[in-house]
């Protein structure tokens, strides 16, 4: 189904902070949002997941609202993994990732032989089979990110929202994470995901969301946004823009723009 944003505006503590934003995500894609500090870019990913209010238009997946939905059948089909997100019980990795599965069970009910199923795809995605025994406060930051990302992966959420997934992952876990997400939205998963690494986005991302102070910049596929121009007006950087070797886009920042 497709997550529709259709004219959403938000205002926080009075600032108004995106504006009149109108995007469709579609599953089976992966969608990239990038804009500089400040965009609006974790508000917007919030707000896709209910998690703010909104003052003005509105977020629905296929022809629902968001905001209405049950929040446990919300929780099944939207996981949201957010940026740096604390873990305040030094509980085993195991168990937060068994959280994932909350919503799909009855409250105190054991896992299901389907949990189980689901838990060790996600553990295998994430390659935190060596962590599970592990408790999540003595892991370094990376392994607690892929725990994070393991539990949200867990849920097998229809749609996928993840905020800055990569941010402290070193690059081989960072080139897997973004292989899983192709992967999930290659099997039929609606993925979006904030990043600020224009090389990781051009390849990883089908279509682009480029955001500048709370506005749509542009929105399309991922190699008709992110081009030179398009990235100059939006991050004020001078930036290559050739394909790879699979014909996706490899921008690599050149400078703060000149002239
Ligand atoms: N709870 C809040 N109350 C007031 N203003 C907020 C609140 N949360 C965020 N903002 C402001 O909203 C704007 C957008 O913030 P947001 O976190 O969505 O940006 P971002 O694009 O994700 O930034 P970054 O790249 O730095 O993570 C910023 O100016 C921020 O200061």
């Amino acid at each position: 189904m497709d997550l529709t944003i259709d004219r959403l505006g938000v205002t926080l503590a009075g600032r108004a902070v995106l504006h009149d934003i109108t995007a469709t995500f579609r599953p089976g894609r992966v969608t990239a949002i990038l804009g500089p500090n400040g965009a609006g870019k974790s508000t917007l990913v919030k707000a896709m997941a209910a998690l703010v209010a909104i003052q003005s238009g509105a977020i629905r997946l296929g022809e629902r609202d968001v905001a209405a939905l049950d929040p446990r059948d919300r929780a099944r089909r939207i996981g949201y993994l957010p940026q740096d997100a604390a873990i305040h019980w030094n509980v085993p990795a195991r168990d937060v990732i068994a959280l994932g599965r909350a919503q799909h069970h009855a409250p105190f009910a054991g896992l299901s032989e389907g949990d189980h199923a689901a838990i060790a795809d996600a553990v295998a995605a994430t390659a935190t089979a060596d962590l599970l025994n592990r408790p999540v406060n003595e892991l370094s930051g990376g392994e607690r990110a892929r725990v994070l990302l393991a539990r949200v992966l867990a849920g097998a959420p229809q749609w996928l929202l993840a905020d800055e997934p990569l941010a402290s992952l070193d690059p081989a876990h960072q080139i897997d994470i973004l292989d899983r997400l192709r992967a999930r939205a290659a099997a039929g998963a609606g993925v979006a995901i904030v990043l600020h690494d224009l090389v990781q986005a051009g390849r990883a991302a089908d279509d682009v969301l480029l955001l500048k102070a709370g506005r749509v910049a542009a929105f399309g596929p991922a190699a008709q946004v992110l081009t030179p121009a398009n990235l100059r007006a939006v991050f004020a950087i001078d930036v290559s823009v050739t394909a790879d070797s699979a014909g996706r886009p490899l921008c690599i920042p050149i400078g703060r723009a000149t002239g």
